[in-house]
């Protein structure tokens, strides 16, 4: 499934198949007049593709790095990008795009493909192609093809450039309509100050989003802080959230500031809301109403300035109406609503962040994903998310296996909802076998059960499990 490159190949820089730049050749005398176009592939291709782009002064070029292709579309004004997509693999084509797409967003690329090679191409298009044709050619199509790409990315060019590419938004890796949907929320969220409640499967990126709207926010050279309300026993989460005075409690051996304390000025993310307990349920919202804030065992309250983003995967309205969260809560913290798409809608975004991913995990960027392993990660359904993808791409790595979890290689509903479950729900006995298959390793247990770890903590000390 994951392969060493050969040692020819210029992973990460190398452009297709090819050795140093050799040529770069002009059609015509009166080629300058023309509109230019870089073509990339292979030479037969090059060759095929040169007669039909007689309207154009042809930049047909091989090049061996791909920093030598961002040079030429400097030196030339490159507008356009004829790139052919033939024997290169996934890995290769998807890093060198990525490259040129990274420094010159404004260049159209047009991809150039063998049917036999259409589907791998796919996976590409959203990305990175603005259109593609086959072969052989239909010249006219292609003409008007170049010409709007063209013109459209004359006028990228005429905007004033802006630094879309260092966005936190860009974090949040996928394509997707529905992922291109949620970035677009987020950053009109991010423009006001006012409670978000971010609804979402576990390991949809609620946790990531949150650090984003608080990045794009005003509030953004402020403090990020993160509360994870299933994490704590009751008993403590209070003086967790509220902070405490020295001796107020046994045990408060000194003074404590809270989260929301802490959270003065930026932003204060209150995760899996939905276990919180109902009595501090009460005093959260008097807190949201007055943004006063009173140590336990303190004699004095002061205002604290803090926004508030809050996070579960648990269903708030049911909740509510089983009595278990309270209504005026719900109302006060569901002002903007966000959800985060699962991974199963999210088109090909599982390929687009397994690869993106590829070289984190083992600091070896010399690693191809073969159709095989593509294919796998299409096809399943991921019920853990793109968490769950990580752990996968992680643990492929590090043993070598592309098994996935349990054997659950097919997308099918139940198991979606067998590996769903919200942390409440599942029985004593199925986390006693999940931390025993892990030989009592908490974090691989969370992960087979597809809940954080912190929420599996708090589960065995609800329950009082001997771990
Ligand atoms: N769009 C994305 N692109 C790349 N990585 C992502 C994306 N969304 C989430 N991740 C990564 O997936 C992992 C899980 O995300 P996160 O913790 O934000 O999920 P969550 O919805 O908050 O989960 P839970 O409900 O269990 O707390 C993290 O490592 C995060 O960085």
């Amino acid at each position: 499934m994951l392969k060493g490159k050969s040692s020819s190949r210029l992973y990460p820089t190398g452009l297709i198949n090819s050795s140093i730049w050799i040529s770069m050749k002009c059609r015509d005398s009166n080629s300058i007049l023309k509109r230019t176009v870089l073509v990339i592939g292979p030479p037969e291709y090059r060759e095929k593709i040169e007669p039909e782009l007689s309207n154009w002064r042809c930049l047909n070029c091989e090049i061996n790095q791909v920093e030598q292709a961002s040079a030429l579309i400097q030196q030339f004004a490159i507008r356009v990008m004829l790139v052919i997509l033939e024997n290169q693999s996934h890995q290769q084509i998807f890093s060198s795009l990525d490259y040129l797409h990274g420094h010159h967003p404004e260049v159209k690329h047009i991809a150039l493909i063998n049917d036999s090679h259409l589907q791998k191409a796919q996976l590409l298009f959203p990305r990175f192609f603005h259109d593609y044709h086959h072969f052989p050619v239909d010249s006219s199509r292609l003409e008007h093809t170049l010409g709007h790409a063209y013109g459209l990315a004359n006028i990228a060019q005429s905007r004033p450039r802006t630094s879309e590419h260092d966005s936190p938004l860009n974090e949040l890796v996928g394509d997707s309509f529905a992922m291109q949907q949620f970035r677009q929320k987020i950053q009109l969220v991010a423009q006001s100050s006012a409670c978000v409640l971010l609804l979402g499967e576990t390991g949809t990126g609620k946790d990531l989003a949150a650090q984003t709207i608080h990045k794009l926010s005003e509030r953004s050279n402020g403090p990020f802080i993160n509360i994870n309300c299933a994490a704590f026993p009751e008993h403590l989460i209070q003086s967790e959230l509220f902070g405490h005075e020295k001796g107020s409690f046994t045990g408060a051996v000194c003074q404590h500031k809270g989260k929301i304390e802490q959270a003065h000025g930026g932003t204060l993310f209150l995760n899996e809301i939905g276990e919180l307990p109902l009595q501090l349920q009460a005093v959260l919202l008097k807190f949201l109403d007055d943004k006063i804030v009173e140590r336990i065992g303190a004699n004095s309250s002061f205002q604290v300035d803090c926004r508030i983003i809050a996070a579960t995967h648990n269903n708030l309205e049911s909740a509510v109406s089983e009595g278990k969260f309270r209504e005026d809560l719900y109302h006060r913290l569901n002002i903007l609503q966000l959800e985060s798409p699962p991974l199963r809608d999210r088109e090909n975004d599982a390929f687009i962040i397994a690869q993106s991913h590829l070289g984190k995990f083992s600091g070896d960027t010399d690693r191809i994903l073969c159709d095989e392993f593509i294919a796998k990660i299409k096809h399943y359904h991921w019920p853990g998310n793109i968490r769950e993808l990580l752990n996968y791409i992680e643990r492929a790595q590090i043993l070598g296996t592309d098994e996935l979890p349990n054997d659950r290689k097919e997308k099918s509903n139940s198991g979606a909802q067998r590996n769903c479950k919200k942390p409440s729900e599942l029985q004593e006995a199925e986390i006693v076998r999940a931390i025993e298959d892990s030989k009592h390793n908490l974090s691989e247990a969370a992960k087979s059960l597809n809940i954080s770890r912190t929420s599996l903590y708090r589960i065995i000390e609800k329950s009082n499990l001997k771990v």
